[in-house]
């Protein structure tokens, strides 16, 4: 019997039982429950083979799913147990330079809440702005500067779909405060001090680097590093109500000098990622296993409304402020 054709990304119309569908199929082929997820960035994916009892599929061999096509990104989704608890990892994102809608991008996110995930640590590579970051160093992200979303492609363009959350979503607090402070610790203890960071995240679209003026013109917006990825993630995420952590890896710096001979390239940043990934997988592990011991139970809604027509946008999220 000829087997049904997969169903493809471009089959796809966000549809919430399509993204049941994804999750059913994923459920049905593995007996992992996870209820902490890990995005990882361009040359982090390492996290993924650490992984105990893993169960790996190919983004191929999912239904609706995109597929990964960046150097530095696997294209698996792998289950399996990190520290003892129930994780589900991408090892490869997808990116909206890729050619992808920003709503098909995080697709997984929503597949994520599906599962039962209640956190997601979100992990990029990007360009350190702060002329006090150096190369190696890791950044929580407390904020983004999101510039695809302000010129017009934010992933939650369209129709709002209520089961997954609110019209109008706070960003106030996305990035986790307690769970910044827990990654603080946790960092202290491992003797990471010297190179962990805290600040700014900001998005372009890519493919290229930024130029030298955008660069400067977003250090002076009060950036830290920037970057081609996460910010679309992290909105998916709060508008459903996951809790979030941003880790960013600072894998070069951003050239702010016209005269410069520096330059950004895509295989240095993965060299870096390779150099610092033990650091990152020892923090990462870390905090899971303390994160499952300290937050089990979903996150609340950043922000709740009646219906799609009301106005009043009320805090009452763990978020909210
Ligand atoms: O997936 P992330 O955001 O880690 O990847 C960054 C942005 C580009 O995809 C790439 C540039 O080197 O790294
Ligand atoms: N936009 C951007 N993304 C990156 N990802 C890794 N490095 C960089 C960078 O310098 N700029």
């Amino acid at each position: 019997m000829p087997q049904p054709a997969r169903k493809t990304v471009d089959d796809f119309t966000h549809e919430y039982e399509q993204y049941e569908d994804i999750a059913e199929s994923l459920l049905k082929r593995t007996h992992h429950r996870p209820s902490l997820a890990v995005i990882c960035g361009s040359g982090l994916g390492g996290l993924a083979d650490l992984l105990e009892n893993p169960d790996a599929f190919n983004y191929e061999d999912i239904p609706y799913f995109p597929t990964s096509t960046v150097h530095g990104h696997v294209g698996r989704l792998v289950f399996g147990l990190l520290n003892g608890v129930t994780v589900v990892c991408m090892q490869g994102r997808f990116h909206f330079y890729e050619g992808y809608d920003m709503s098909k991008t995080t697709i997984p996110v929503r597949v994520f809440k599906l599962l039962g995930v209640h956190t997601v640590i979100v992990t990029n590579a990007a360009g350190g702005l702060n002329p006090e970051f150096k190369i190696g160093d890791i950044m929580l992200i407390k904020d983004h500067i999101n510039m695809p979303g302000l010129a017009g492609n934010n992933p939650l363009m369209g129709q709002n779909d209520r089961r997954w959350g609110p019209r109008f979503v706070s960003l106030c607090g996305a990035y986790d405060r307690d769970l910044r402070e827990l990654a603080r610790n946790v960092a202290t203890n491992l003797g990471l001090d010297e190179i962990l960071r805290e600040g700014v995240y900001t998005m372009v679209s890519g493919p290229c680097f930024e130029t030298v003026s955008e660069a400067k013109a977003f250090r002076s917006l009060g950036s830290d590093c920037m970057g081609m990825s996460t910010a679309p993630e992290v909105i998916v995420a709060r508008h459903c109500g996951l809790r979030v952590l941003g880790i960013s890896l600072i894998t070069n710096n951003v050239v702010q000098e016209h005269d410069s001979d520096d330059f950004p390239d895509h295989e240095a940043v993965l060299i870096v990622g390779k150099q610092r990934a033990h650091d990152l997988q020892r923090l990462i592990s870390e905090l899971i296993f303390r994160i499952a011991d300290e937050y089990e139970g979903p996150a609340t809604a950043v922000s709740d409304v009646k219906d799609d027509d009301d106005v009043h946008n009320g805090h009452n999220g763990k978020n909210g402020h």
